[in-house]
This record gives structure tokens, sequence and C-alpha cells, in this order.
């Protein structure tokens, strides 16, 4: 990029519900140029290449087979190839890649400033990985304790498929799914949780378009130091401090909460709610999917790719 431009990037499936709001975050940024393909050309190889070479950035927001092939076009462009930073499943545990959660390790943020690959998180183990590595990090958590997620989802999470079937009221009002425990985020949260043992994932999905929360239950009892729920709430809130978009709050003493309350941010907020006497806790996580579970979470990773300050909110609340 030549001193005194602006960076360009291309978004490779824009169309898509994460490319569209990743698009409406950058188009309140005047830091960055966004460049189009005529919808025609959207999905054409030849239009694709000669955009990639033009741009200092692309972001793949596809389906994980047309990302793999977008990554092969772009890494094949040579000296002109731009960054990439792919919105799917793809590469997210590939050793060529970075993860792109700036707030994993205190030097994550800048591996994804220097980095050429980056790969978004997934939405679920975005919230469980906060959750969790401090605590494996600080030893209260064994790397090899069972750990079980579970979570709930607004519909925007699986895509324009899902989307239509709930618009068209066709979907369950709710359900649990994943039940086959092959869902597609384990291995990420597995591994940048830090954890040796293959944790236990159940998602689920209801009728509402977005929001998400991941919840963690935890015996303290069996706990090295039998820690109190204020000790792991301490460990996060000092691991966490000062950052931008994570949150550690004190858990609402009505003992509940609802998945909404972030939509449009890229915000998450991490809290710990328990029973000191009965030594039992519960971490949740809540946050947007398609905010710091998605689209603003590509815009904060694009923002330090791009040496940019960025505006990671959407322009209206969701
Ligand atoms: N929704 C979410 O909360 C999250 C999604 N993701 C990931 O982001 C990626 C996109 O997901 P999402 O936006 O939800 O999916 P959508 O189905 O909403 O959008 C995918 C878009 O990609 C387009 N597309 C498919 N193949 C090609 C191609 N070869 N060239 C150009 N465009 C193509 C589709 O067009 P058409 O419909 O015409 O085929 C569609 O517009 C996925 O990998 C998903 O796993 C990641 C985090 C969260
Ligand atoms: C409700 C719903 O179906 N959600 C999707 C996850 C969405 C997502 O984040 O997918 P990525 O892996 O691309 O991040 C699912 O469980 O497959």
């Amino acid at each position: 990029m030549a001193q005194g431009t602006i960076p360009s990037v291309f978004i490779d499936g824009e169309a898509g519900t994460t490319g569209l709001q990743i698009r409406d975050r950058l188009a309140r940024n005047s830091a960055v140029g966004l460049r189009s393909l005529p919808d025609a050309d959207r999905k054409n190889p030849e239009a694709k290449r000669a955009l990639m070479a033009e741009v200092d950035l692309v972001v793949l927001c596809l389906p994980d087979a047309a990302s793999k092939e977008s990554a092969a076009m772009a890494a094949s462009l040579g000296a002109d190839a731009p960054k990439v930073l792919d919105a799917s499943t793809a590469f997210r545990v590939h050793p060529d890649w970075v993860y792109g959660l700036p707030e994993l390790t205190p030097d994550q943020a800048a591996l994804i400033a220097a980095a050429p690959r980056v790969s978004n998180p997934g939405c679920y183990p975005t919230g469980a990985i906060l959750l969790l590595r401090p605590l494996v990090d600080a030893g209260i958590l064994p790397a090899d304790h069972p750990i079980s997620v579970n979570a709930i989802s607004g519909y925007t999470g699986g895509g324009k498929a899902m989307v239509a079937e709930y618009e068209a009221g066709t979907a369950p009002e709710f359900e649990l799914y994943g039940l086959g425990l092959g869902h597609k985020h384990v291995p990420e949260l597995q591994a940048y949780a830090g954890l040796t043992r293959r944790p236990i994932f159940v998602p689920s999905v209801g009728d509402y378009a977005q929001g998400m929360l991941d919840s963690i239950p935890l015996h303290l009892d069996l706990l090295p130091g039998s820690p109190s729920p204020a000790d792991l709430h301490a460990i996060l809130a000092e691991r966490y401090r000062g950052m931008e978009f994570v949150r550690v709050i004190e858990a609402p003493a009505s003992g509940k909460i609802e998945p909404q309350a972030l939509n449009g941010t890229n915000m998450i907020e991490l809290m710990v709610f328990g029973h000191p006497v009965q030594r039992q806790a519960v971490l949740v996580a809540r946050f947007d999917n398609l905010g710091k579970g998605a689209s603003g979470a590509a815009v904060q990773c694009l923002g330090l790719m791009l040496g940019i300050e960025v505006e990671t909110a959407l322009s209206v609340a969701a």
C-alpha cells in the first residue's frame, strides 16, 4: 500500500449474512476503501482474481469449500497477493493461519497485525474460549478437566438458509442440535481454550434473529484449591482489564440473563454466576453472534491487519 493512500478491501461473499454486516460496518469507516464486484460477477473466478490483485485485504465470507478456493486464488497471486481474513471454519486450527481473537493472549493482537492470513473465530467458541482460557492459564482449571459448553444462538447464526426458514415460519421455536457431538466448532474451542480433553458442546437455536449466550457449569469442589465464584471472577477481571471489547461484569442477582442486549455491537460480557456454599458456578458469555461472534470481530481484526482505527459497531443497532 502506497503511503498516504487508503487501504482497499474486497469482501468475497458480501451478499451473505456475515458479509452484509461487515460491509455495513466498513461503510462507516472512511479509513477503508471498499471494492465490490457487480452482482452478475460475484461468483466469477476471473473477476474475483483480478480484483484480489488490486486490493490490500480480502475478507472471505463464504461456505468452507468456496473459502478454500478463494484462499488458494489469493495465495496464487504471489507478490500481488492481498492479506486474507477468512470468516469460515476452513482454517481455524490450520498452522499457517493466525486465530483472529485478539484477546486470546497478551500477544495475539500483535500476531494478527503481522499475519498475512487470519482466520476469524466461530461465534460459539469466542465466548467459551474467553471464559476458559484465563482459568486454564492460571492453573485453576486443569487442562484435562471435563468441560461442557451449553449455548443458544439467534437464527442468523445459520446463515441465509436458516434465516429464510425462520422467516417463513417453518422452523421450530427452539431446538437443541449438535447432539451427535461432532459440531464443527469443537476443534477450535478445545485448541484455543487450552483443553486436552474434548469438551461436550450442546448448542441450540431459538426464534429470534441475533444474540448469543455460552454457559459453562463447574463443580468448584473438583477444582484445585476449591476456588470460590469470586476467585474465578477476579481472574477474568484481571485478564481483561482495560480491553475495549471484553467486559467482565457482576452476574445479575436475578439469576437470569437474556441474549440480545449487545446486538449491533462488538462487545462481549463475561460473568460468573455461583453459589459459594454449594461450591458451584456457571460461567456465562453474552454477545451478538453477528457482532463479536462474526462481523464485528472481523472488522476488529481487519483494523489490526491494516494498521488503522476502525468502527466495529453496526450503523443501526440491531
Ligand atoms: N452467520 C454467522 O453467525 C456466522 C457465519 N460465519 C461463517 O461465515 C461464512 C458465511 O456465512 P453466512 O454469511 O452466515 O452464510 P450465508 O449463507 O448467509 O452467505 C454466504 C454467501 O456466500 C455466497 N457464495 C457462496 N459461494 C460463493 C462463491 N463461490 N463466490 C462468491 N460468493 C459465494 C452466497 O451466495 P448464494 O446465496 O447466491 O449462494 C451467500 O451470499 C460461513 O463460512 C460461516 O460459517 C462465521 C461466524 C458467524
Ligand atoms: C445457529 C447455527 O446454526 N449456527 C451455526 C454456527 C454459525 C457460525 O458461527 O459458524 P462459523 O463456524 O462459520 O462461525 C452452526 O451451529 O453451525
